[in-house]
């Protein structure tokens, strides 16, 4: 059921609405953000090595815009201390309402506490993990720092916040080279010219990348005293922040 193929886009759509967390997104969502962005399965995979290294006993771990709970999964199986539970955030009712189904599914005993909600307004507390897994890409650039700094408040010292973005690259010619060896990856996992151009399109003014510099400067303002990329394949990249 949830293996369901991405079409959204394979049919001309005329005027492209803006890209939203739907049902009919939902429904493929899996299937769409494995063909979409590169290293996505290893973020994930590895989110939970993360969860293993830095989860601290009787702590909360956070999964902001967990969609369909992937994260919070691979975190789940992996958290080695005792008396932890995840808090797992959606604003989006589609997705929170599978992601529900799954975490049932999953059955492993460490509970996770599913919030429908704006991650801009969800108390961060007694927290040694924080999960953004392309998330913080879709939050208002104004936004953005306020919510790391309530992040970096709420985490316990030693905590790791994992933020993984599509960016933008300050270099024309690097930022035109990963941008087509994204369509290119795009098109070798089965999307047609036409979906490519215009799920572009409809995330348009939705969906704002910005470098790692302004990554990484954001996250020292925000009061992480560390923070530097972990991963990155073309224009998606991964980086941890620590708390000191
Ligand atoms: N303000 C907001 N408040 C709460 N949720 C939000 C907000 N804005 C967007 N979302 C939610 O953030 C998620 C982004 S997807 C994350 C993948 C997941 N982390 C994964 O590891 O599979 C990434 C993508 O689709 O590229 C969606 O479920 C939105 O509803
Ligand atoms: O599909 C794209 O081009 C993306 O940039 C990533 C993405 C993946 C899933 C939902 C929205 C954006």
């Amino acid at each position: 059921m949830s293996d369901a193929r991405d079409r959204l886009f394979a049919d001309p759509l005329g005027e492209t609405a803006p890209f939203t967390f739907d049902r009919d997104v939902a429904r493929v969502f899996p299937d769409m953000i494995r063909r979409s962005v590169p290293g996505y399965p290893t973020v994930v995979a590895l989110s939970g090595l993360l969860a293993a290294r830095f989860a601290s006993a009787g702590s909360t771990l956070y999964d902001l815009g967990c969609s369909l709970g992937a994260s919070t999964l691979a975190m789940r199986r992996h958290i080695e201390a005792e008396g932890c539970r995840i808090v797992a955030v959606d604003n989006s009712p589609a997705m929170l309402e599978r992601c529900r189904e799954v975490i049932e599914a999953d059955g492993h005993p460490t509970p996770v506490e599913l919030r429908e909600g704006d991650i801009r307004e969800v108390p961060i507390e007694d927290a040694s993990m924080v999960v953004l897994n392309y998330t913080l890409q879709f939050i208002p650039l104004a936004d953005r720092e306020p919510l790391l700094a309530r992040i970096a408040t709420g985490l316990r010292p030693g905590g790791v916040l994992v933020l993984s973005e599509k960016v933008t690259l300050a270099d024309p010619a690097l930022e035109a080279l990963n941008i087509d060896l994204h369509h290119q990856f795009k098109r070798a996992n089965g999307y047609s010219a036409l979906e490519v151009a215009q799920k572009r399109s409809a995330l348009e003014n939705v969906l704002l990348p910005e470098t790692l510099d302004v990554h990484r400067a954001r996250c020292h303002a925000a009061g992480f005293a560390s923070c530097d990329v972990w991963f990155q394949c073309f224009n998606f990249a991964s980086l941890v922040a620590l708390k000191r």
